[in-house]
């Protein structure tokens, strides 16, 4: 769950120019490992009933559950055999085009370095828990895994066509932050979502948040924040409705058409909504 802070403008000493780097497994400390083991468990214990099926069954499908954070190798391994994927190592947050070239390339890129123990609620960089644990998953879903490839190319267009912002809305609110709606309830899938446990509750049992559904002009249109948990979600009505919906539309007219207008103030309820729950955003109102 990232924006464009800490970017560096080229690969750092030792990585490669596509900025991949080893992800060094064998120097990981068994206290490294630890904390993997202690947010797997805590997180395990909260997400059946609250993640969508896709992402529970990716999670047992690409064995995360061995104990200890996973080898890349291992992961790329089955995961290539299910949707083609790949994981690769990253030394943090990589330049906008070099990550959507990844992507479009099916080859998710991921940190590969954990927090630290006293970090285990929240830190501003992707780190390997919240890359592989979060993201991962989704990738094993054939559906999903195409829409992340079809948004890797969308993202490179979008730099070219000076759409960036629109796009990266997108993102964050269905692949980092996205709700789904299934068997009539709602499910968690954004890797921001499930690889936190505060936010895997807030998510769908608080009152605060608004809960909206899913429109890609309106999402494209909404700010968001990347300092607390989200004031709005965004609700698909399933994976294969969102691959439609995005890959079937030509987002060229609709950024020509999206970029003139203001943006859409985080919270705030607009004429045409299917507001699902309207959030008392006492939450993000609170005294602190
Ligand atoms: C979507 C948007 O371009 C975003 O800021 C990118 C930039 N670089 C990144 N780099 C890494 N390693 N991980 C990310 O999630 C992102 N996100
Ligand atoms: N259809 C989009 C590309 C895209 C597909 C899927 C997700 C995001 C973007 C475009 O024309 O740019
Ligand atoms: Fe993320």
């Amino acid at each position: 769950m990232v924006d464009q802070t800490h970017l560096l403008e080229k690969p750092p000493e030792g990585a490669s120019a596509d900025w991949t780097i080893a992800q060094g497994w064998d120097r990981y400390t068994p206290e490294e490992h630890a904390v993997w083991d202690t947010l797997y468990a805590r997180q395990i214990k909260l997400l059946p009933g609250r993640a969508s099926k896709a992402y529970l069954r990716g999670l047992d499908a690409l064995k995360l559950s061995e104990g200890g954070i996973p080898h890349f190798d291992e992961l790329s391994e089955r995961l290539m055999k299910l949707t083609g994927w790949q994981v690769v190592a990253v030394p943090g947050l990589v330049p906008d085009d070099v990550f959507f070239d990844h992507m479009a390339n099916r080859r998710f890129v991921s940190g590969n370095f954990i927090r630290r123990p006293d970090q285990l609620d929240y830190l501003e960089e992707p780190d390997v828990f919240h890359d592989v644990f979060g993201h991962v998953p989704m990738l094993a879903d054939p559906v999903f895994a195409d829409y992340l490839e079809a948004y890797g190319r969308g993202g490179l267009r979008a730099l070219e066509l000076g759409a960036l912002k629109q796009l990266s809305r997108l993102y964050w609110y269905t692949v980092e932050f996205g709700l789904v709606r299934e068997d009539g309830d709602l499910r968690i899938y954004g890797s921001g979502i499930v690889s936190s446990s505060a936010e895997s509750v807030f998510a769908l049992d608080d009152p605060s948040p608004n809960r909206i559904g899913f429109d890609l002009r309106r999402v494209m249109r909404t700010d968001y924040r990347i300092d607390d948990f989200q004031q709005n979600y965004f609700v698909i009505p399933s994976f294969d409705e969102l691959l439609r919906l995005t890959i079937e539309t030509d987002f060229a007219p609709l950024y020509d058409e999206i970029l003139p207008l203001p943006a859409i103030p985080v919270a705030q309820i607009v004429e045409g909504d299917e507001v699902i729950h309207h959030g008392t955003q006492a939450y993000a109102m609170r005294k602190r």
